[in-house]
């Protein structure tokens, strides 16, 4: 199925964006083209070559060094806000492992992080690493925003403010090779909570995203500046259903650890639908939510029999 099928998961590629200038026809289709890969796959691919290969290869080095360490350093990954900290070491899950830094654009953030996992000295090396690369993959969740939400014909205040109010959480993920007896079963396949889910993928595949009409599609790695934009649960409500969040998982195919990364948008205060996205034909479906108390709500109550999350918080 694989190379077949992924072909029709649209790539789009960013590189001449400096050149792209809003309101002209190749912006405005580029957008076009984001709204059609969400809205029939609820994801796209992008190239984005402002990250180099040099950037590429420096931040996995990073990321496995830091799952080199402990186990009892790699659980004080903690905090405040539901689904922000350390994930593993689930019998239901036993190739998966996953770590994350809150806000991780800002040095001293990034910096805080490696002092939890690098008591004795810190690890600027690793601190500088993260800042630079989550930096690129904050602005790519920026352009993103910002074209996707101007395919709807909201006004331009509506699309400042909902950058605005964006909290980036960058995870890192670590799958280890499935021993003889085991499944192959990576992560089961779920939707993300996320306004959009921004995937790495280093040297080996695995993950898999769920088309409308239910078939598999590989998305493998496909260089050292190419992403996968998925949309998550908050981004399926913004837009009243238009689009629907991207359904994936990932399958341990390979007879090596596979990294990968994501970051992950969240919106502070109330996403509500724009009144744009609302007609006749397409009535409200979401009352106005809060994005953190959907997490906490979720995580409570383990709603894991809904598809789409959401729906069971605050559809109408
Ligand atoms: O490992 C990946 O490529 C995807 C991880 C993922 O889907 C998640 O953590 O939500
Ligand atoms: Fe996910």
């Amino acid at each position: 199925m694989g190379s077949e099928t992924q072909a029709r998961v649209p790539v789009i590629d960013l590189s001449k964006l400096e050149t792209l200038e809003a309101g002209t026809e190749a912006w405005g289709s580029t957008c076009k083209a984001m709204r059609v890969g969400l809205e029939e796959f609820g994801c796209f691919c992008v190239v984005f070559e402002e990250v180099s290969l040099e950037l590429h290869n420096s931040f996995f080095g990073a990321v496995d060094e830091l799952f080199q360490l402990p186990i009892e350093t790699r659980i004080k990954n903690t905090s405040e806000k539901a689904y922000h900290g350390y994930f593993g070491r689930y019998s239901f899950l036993p190739l998966y492992e996953s770590m994350a830094i809150e806000n991780p654009t800002q040095l001293d953030a990034a910096q805080s992080f490696a002092n939890l996992m690098w008591p004795a000295q810190g690890n600027n090396h690793f601190s500088e690493t993260i800042q630079r690369f989550s930096t690129l993959m904050a602005k790519l969740d920026k352009i993103i925003t910002r074209m996707v939400l101007e395919s709807y014909g909201v006004t331009k205040q509506l699309i400042d403010t909902n950058i605005d109010s964006t909290a980036n959480l960058l995870r890192f993920f670590k799958y280890r090779v499935p021993e003889e007896h085991e499944t192959d079963v990576g992560l089961h396949a779920h939707t993300d909570l996320t306004f959009f889910s921004i995937i790495h993928q280093h040297l080996i595949g695995g993950l898999q995203i769920q088309s409308l009409d239910d078939q598999w599609i590989d998305l493998e790695p496909s260089g050292h500046c190419s992403f996968v934009v998925m949309a998550g649960d908050a981004l399926m409500a913004w837009s009243n259903d238009r689009i629907r969040s991207c359904r994936h998982r990932v399958t341990m195919k390979a007879e090596e650890t596979r990294y990968s990364a994501g970051m992950f948008s969240f919106k502070n205060g109330t996403i509500s639908v724009p009144e744009e996205l609302v007609d006749d034909a397409n009535p409200l479906r979401y009352k106005p939510f809060n994005h953190f108390d959907f997490l906490t709500y979720d995580k409570a109550k383990g709603s894991k029999k809904f598809l789409y999350r959401i729906r069971d918080y605050c559809s109408i």
